[in-house]
């Protein structure tokens, strides 16, 4: 069964200023879904999230959220309205505590209560982050953080959330927890889009995959599908 999709791009166009890196690129991922784009360096897979998120600029195309066109909002409105992102150079506030983190989170709501509630709620649901609460953000090891920089993006409670590389800089030990904690986010109701450098890890937990060459979508299948398909085998997951 298919569904309405809840995030799509209609032949965008993008980049920054007169720069172009996207070229007519079209997307639909639908509710429910995690979706994984893979693609070499530099392919202009960040761009694509940016292009969604309103940080690149869109020079001709559509973006759509639940069916309503947002093309060129900005990041604040686009995080109001239900949908975040979690940069790949994302960063918690070392100086901060876990909690305090976590409140940043929900600035949004402008309602302290409100804010403290939700975090609670993600406490519960990942128990870890409500044992280190009171820690300094910056005493915290990588798998710790990176933890905490997903919770953080689930405290406006998103429709859609987009992860930029969520598993670089990671020691391998931890890669598989937060692949882990990706599904388990999905479980919880969030469709997520995934820009992922582990292309096989990426999308092995996709139910769907773009891959991105130049600016442009040169595949697009299901996770399964494209693992599986020879010559994205052989040009984009070595071999
Ligand atoms: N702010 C910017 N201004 C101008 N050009 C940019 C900007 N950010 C990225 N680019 C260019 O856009 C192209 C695509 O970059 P992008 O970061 O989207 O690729 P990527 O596929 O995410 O790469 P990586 O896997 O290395 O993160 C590159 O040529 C890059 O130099």
């Amino acid at each position: 069964m298919t569904t309405d999709p809840i995030l799509r791009m209609d032949n965008v166009t993008s980049g920054y200023g007169n720069t172009t890196v996207l070229h007519d690129v079209s997307i639909a991922v639908e509710d429910g879904q995690i979706a994984c784009l893979i693609g070499p360096n530099g392919s202009g897979k960040s761009t694509l999230m940016k292009s969604i998120y309103g940080f690149a600029d869109v020079q001709s195309g559509t973006v759509t959220l639940r069916g309503e066109e947002i093309t060129g909002r900005s990041p604040q409105d686009n995080l109001a309205n239900g949908m975040s992102y979690v940069l790949q150079d994302a960063s918690v506030f070392p100086g901060m505590s876990v909690h305090e983190n976590m409140l940043m989170g929900g600035y949004v709501f402008n309602d302290d209560d409100r804010a403290a509630a939700r975090a609670e709620e993600l406490y519960d649901e990942f128990p870890v982050l409500g044992d280190i609460r009171g820690q300094k953000a910056g005493t915290l090891s990588g798998g710790q953080r990176r933890l905490l920089e997903l919770a953080r993006a689930l405290m406006v409670d998103p429709d859609v959330m987009m992860l930029d590389e969520p598993s670089i800089g990671l020691e391998p030990r931890f890669i598989d927890d937060v692949f882990e904690r990706i599904e388990q986010l999905n479980d919880l109701g969030t469709t997520i889009l995934l820009v992922e450098q582990n292309a096989e890890k990426g999308l092995s937990v996709a139910d769907r995959g773009f891959v991105l060459a130049s600016g442009e979508i040169k595949f697009t299948g299901t996770g399964t599908e494209l693992l599986n398909d020879e010559e994205v085998g052989r040009l984009y997951l070595g071999g």
